[in-house]
């Protein structure tokens, strides 16, 4: 099967995009075998990705698109903000559409995008989840900061769901942090059943931080777009930040604004990189487990 693709980044997160309102993908399970996958965002031996995207028919009333993402260990997940960005980008520039308030449908609900006359998107990511079970988080009730055992260490973590679970422990300095090591180590902590991405935050001031996020199912991106919001909710709710902030990232900044009501808005750029074509093995349901988490 030869599959037509966009490669495209926000901020250096980078994806695969796939067309799937005009090439034949599966309605319901995903477009690719877990290995195929894999083989496609190996950055060596394939074309090299943090997330492939996949832009779909809506099958509801009232939105536009279907927007699938999956990490490159080949999980499905519900959320990505840097990729909603770039989907909002991709199917304008492809005609898809003209609007410039794009309504998609995800594994976790809708989403809005929002594309300005600069040619910045705004997502609006959606209430922050504090409930432990939302999130999912093995926690007894609901608080500020958690303390996180992990080995012979004890951390102190904030934890949130953004229809994806994320953890943010504060760092003095983000330059310095174990990102590599600590996470890897907390990503599959048993008390979120469905692993999280980790991020360390440097507070710069009330309006800025530092941030570096080790990404389930992707490790160490350049930039991680629910990451940034999970950050500044986080240290919005331990008193630490403003309305507004400017979250700088590896590959560039966004800015992220909540007001303690209606969503989260997240602002940045989405740049378009190359296209191509690929031959892929056939459908996935000859090729065994699809959306199965890697350990
Ligand atoms: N890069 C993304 C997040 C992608 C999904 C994440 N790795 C997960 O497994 O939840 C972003 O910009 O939000």
């Amino acid at each position: 099967m030869r599959l037509r693709f966009t490669k495209m980044h926000g901020l250096g997160n980078d994806f695969l995009v796939l067309n799937g309102c005009d090439q034949p993908l599966p309605e319901d399970g995903p477009p690719l075998s877990v290995a195929e996958l894999r083989r496609l965002g190996d950055r060596h031996f394939g074309v090299g990705f943090d997330q492939m995207l996949v832009v779909q028919p809506p099958r509801h009333e009232g939105v536009d698109f279907r927007y699938r993402i999956f990490n490159a260990d080949g999980s499905e997940v519900s959320q990505c903000g840097n990729g909603a960005r770039c989907f909002a980008r991709f199917v304008r520039d492809e005609g898809l559409t003209d609007k410039h308030r794009i309504r998609v449908e995800t594994a976790a609900g809708e989403m809005t995008l929002n594309v300005t006359d600069d040619g910045l998107v705004t997502v609006d990511m959606g209430a922050p989840l504090w409930a432990p079970e939302a999130i999912p988080f093995l926690a007894k009730q609901e608080a500020d900061t958690y303390v996180l055992v992990s080995g012979n260490n004890a951390y102190e973590i904030s934890a949130v769901g953004l229809g994806n679970p994320h953890l943010v422990m504060l760092t003095e300095n983000v330059d310095n942090a174990p990102v590599a090591t600590l996470g890897p180590e907390l990503e599959h902590h048993e008390q979120f059943p469905e692993r999280v991405n980790v991020g360390f935050m440097q507070i710069v001031s009330r309006r800025e931080i530092r941030l570096r996020v080790f990404e389930r199912g992707a490790g160490e991106t350049l930039a991680c777009g629910s990451g940034a919001c999970a950050a500044v909710v986080c240290g919005q709710r331990r008193g630490l930040l403003d309305d507004t902030v400017t979250v700088h990232l590896a590959g560039g900044d966004l800015q992220v604004h909540y007001n303690g009501s209606g969503g989260i808005r997240m602002t940045g750029p989405a740049s378009r990189v190359y296209d191509g074509e690929i031959d892929v093995a056939g459908p996935p349901s000859d090729q065994g487990p699809t959306t199965e988490p890697s350990a």
